[in-house]
């Protein structure tokens, strides 16, 4: 794992928007399309700002979540909402959007359908995760009912419920998020600092989190 520490969140924000668009522009130099996976939550908000303005051959960039809360699109809670209205937008609104939700009652009803369509996305080219600080990610959760499942298993997507979640979540198994090309994982504040330190010294079954941290670039900023 590599650390990089900002002076503050915005300068951390704009570093890593710069960041993901250079390894989206590589991608494209060599591949046909660029599969880019990136979390919800409240943390990247900022980092789609900026890069739904830049300039590249957004066409060919296929956008998905890493995990997604089951509640419709019309919910606050909703990442795909957040996604359409931070990212796919601007110069973005090109990309093609690989969705992790459909309207029915359980992700388990979806789970076969939405599984099938990130075949052609795999391995994920470039991937930004985010961290909560009881250190799931994705929507891989300590004390989840799937969590063994998701860490270890051959299915690419997985659905669960958790303690630390309110609603029923659908999540790319670790399996698929430690085979990403490019792994960048965000997050700000002290709290989730010390969780990170934490997790660098526990299993996954404990600490999701350290399921991914292995080849994957860290980025900090205390506020
Ligand atoms: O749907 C979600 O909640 C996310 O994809 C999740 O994995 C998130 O990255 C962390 O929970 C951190 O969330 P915050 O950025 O809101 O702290």
């Amino acid at each position: 794992m590599e650390l990089v520490e900002y002076p503050d969140a915005e300068m951390m924000m704009m570093d890593l928007a710069n960041i993901l668009a250079s390894e989206l522009k590589n991608c494209l130099l060599v591949h046909d399309h660029a599969s880019f996976a990136v979390p919800g939550g409240t943390t990247p908000g900022p980092i789609f700002d900026s890069l739904c303005g830049v300039d590249l051959d957004w066409s060919r960039v296929h956008v998905m979540l890493t995990d997604e809360r089951w509640v419709p699109e019309t919910s606050e809670r909703s990442n795909t909402r957040l996604l359409k209205e931070r990212l796919l937008v601007d110069r973005a609104a090109e990309a093609v959007y690989v969705p992790l939700y459909a309207e029915a009652e359980t992700p388990e009803e979806k789970l076969p359908e939405l599984s099938e369509a990130l075949t052609p996305e795999l391995p994920i080219s470039v991937m930004l995760l985010g961290m909560g600080a009881d250190m799931h990610t994705a929507s891989i959760f300590p004390g989840a009912d799937q969590l063994e499942h998701a860490l270890h298993g051959s299915d690419r997507l997985v659905a669960m419920r958790a303690p630390g979640a309110p609603e029923p979540r659908i999540t790319l198994s670790a399996n698929v998020l430690k085979s990403a090309m490019s792994r960048h994982l965000v997050i700000v504040g002290a709290e989730k600092r010390a969780a990170l330190e934490k997790a660098r010294h526990l299993s996954p079954d404990e600490a999701p989190v350290a399921a991914i941290l292995n080849g994957t670039t860290v980025h900090w900023a205390e506020r």
